[in-house]
């Protein structure tokens, strides 16, 4: 439904995005996700045909934006970072101007504004100036204008931004409700938002594309699969060996002390296991862990974040050539560049 292809942009000097190319199926929500000055705005108003680009095509339910610019607008809603709305105006009144210049036929301009009203929950609304509506009820309006023509394909750029976290559930919900009837493209640097919403990412950074994938391969493949901490009474290496020799274990290290018992007992050793993407060796390591008659007294599972992938994929200085589950929190220390997103991410998850 949406085809980008080689997309490029360049500001003067700047390059803002370099050979961007993706793809998003009929009915799916894409979310394209990257941190400040990444280029997703620039990515979105070129899809939408309010921005031309320097190189590459997009091609939207087969019609080109440069080429078919009207047929193409035709057949998006586009909701910028602000939405563009006549704060003088009512919510009603607004819609009917909308649907207006979208060129809804005059005779299904009521029913399409009725039933957008209802899909935002601003029907209750319908008669309020827009200038006295909340933050939350202005971004429903702007959602409600994006979809009154009955779009096949919805551009979101940042719908969530400056929500309270109530609003940012209520949007989130809406966007997830419009997913099968429509196919939406919705850009983001919250995390959360990506893994509650989104079939499908694309994380940019520094204007290219570095990763496309659904949010759980992704996590599975890209942040090294999933783990155990253990607890164990014993020999470390020995326990490291027998353990290192199981199948779809990739990797046994040290770590500190999991627990204060540990802390307590100098017999205690801690471990971190780290398994084959898509495996659960967990009981075959319990078993072995007894069979050899090591004492186990905690086991727990870790599970790599999207957060993981996303700080391997856009930190500069790359770390370690090898993601493991234990370079998340150096990763953390060293980004300043993905603070705010993790912060942001913590408040509303
Ligand atoms: N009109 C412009 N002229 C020059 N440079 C621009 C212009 N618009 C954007 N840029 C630059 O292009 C790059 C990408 O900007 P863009 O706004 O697309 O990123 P973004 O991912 O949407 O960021 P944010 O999340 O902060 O909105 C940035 O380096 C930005 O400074």
């Amino acid at each position: 439904m949406i085809e980008v292809e080689h997309l490029s942009k360049i500001y003067g000097s700047h390059t803002a995005i370099s050979d961007v190319t993706f793809s998003v199926e009929q009915g799916e929500i894409l979310g394209f996700l990257g941190p400040n000055g990444a280029g997703k705005t620039t990515t979105m108003r070129i899809l939408a045909g309010y921005l031309p680009a320097t190189r590459g095509t997009v091609r939207i339910a087969g019609f080109d934006v440069h080429e078919n610019s009207l047929a193409v607008r035709q057949r998006i809603g586009y909701l910028p970072e602000t939405p563009p709305l006549y704060l003088e105006m009512t919510v009603e009144g607004y819609l009917y101007f909308v649907t207006r210049i979208k060129g809804v036929a005059a005779g299904d301009r009521a029913a399409r504004i009725k039933a957008a009203m209802e899909r935002c929950n601003l029907f209750d609304k319908r008669h309020v100036i827009i200038r006295k509506l909340s933050k939350g009820y202005r971004q429903r309006v702007g959602i409600a204008q994006a979809i009154v023509h009955d779009p096949p394909v919805i551009i979101l750029d940042e719908p969530t931004v400056g929500l309270d976290p109530r609003q940012i559930i209520e949007v989130r919900n809406l966007i997830k409700n419009l997913a099968g009837e429509h196919t939406i493209i919705l850009s983001t640097h919250i995390l959360p938002e990506v893994s509650m919403v989104c079939s499908r990412v694309t994380i940019i950074n520094g204007g290219k594309v570095v990763a496309t994938n659904t949010p759980e391969h992704l996590m599975g493949e890209l942040a090294g699969g999933s783990g155990y901490e253990l607890e164990i009474a014993g020999e470390a290496a020995l326990a490291k060996q027998v353990l290192q020799n199981l199948p779809d274990v990739s990797l046994v290290e040290s770590i500190p002390a999991i627990g204060s018992h540990s802390k307590n007992n100098a017999d205690r050793v801690n471990l971190r296991v780290i398994c084959v993407p898509g495996t659960e060796p967990g009981s075959n390591i319990a078993a072995a862990l007894l069979r050899t008659e090591f004492e186990l007294y905690e086991m727990r599972r870790v599970r790599a974040t999207l957060e993981d992938v996303f700080l391997e994929l856009t930190t500069e200085e790359k770390l370690e050539s090898e993601i493991s589950l234990g370079k998340k929190d150096s990763a953390q220390t060293d980004s300043t560049q993905t603070d705010s997103v993790l912060a942001e991410s913590g408040d509303v998850a």
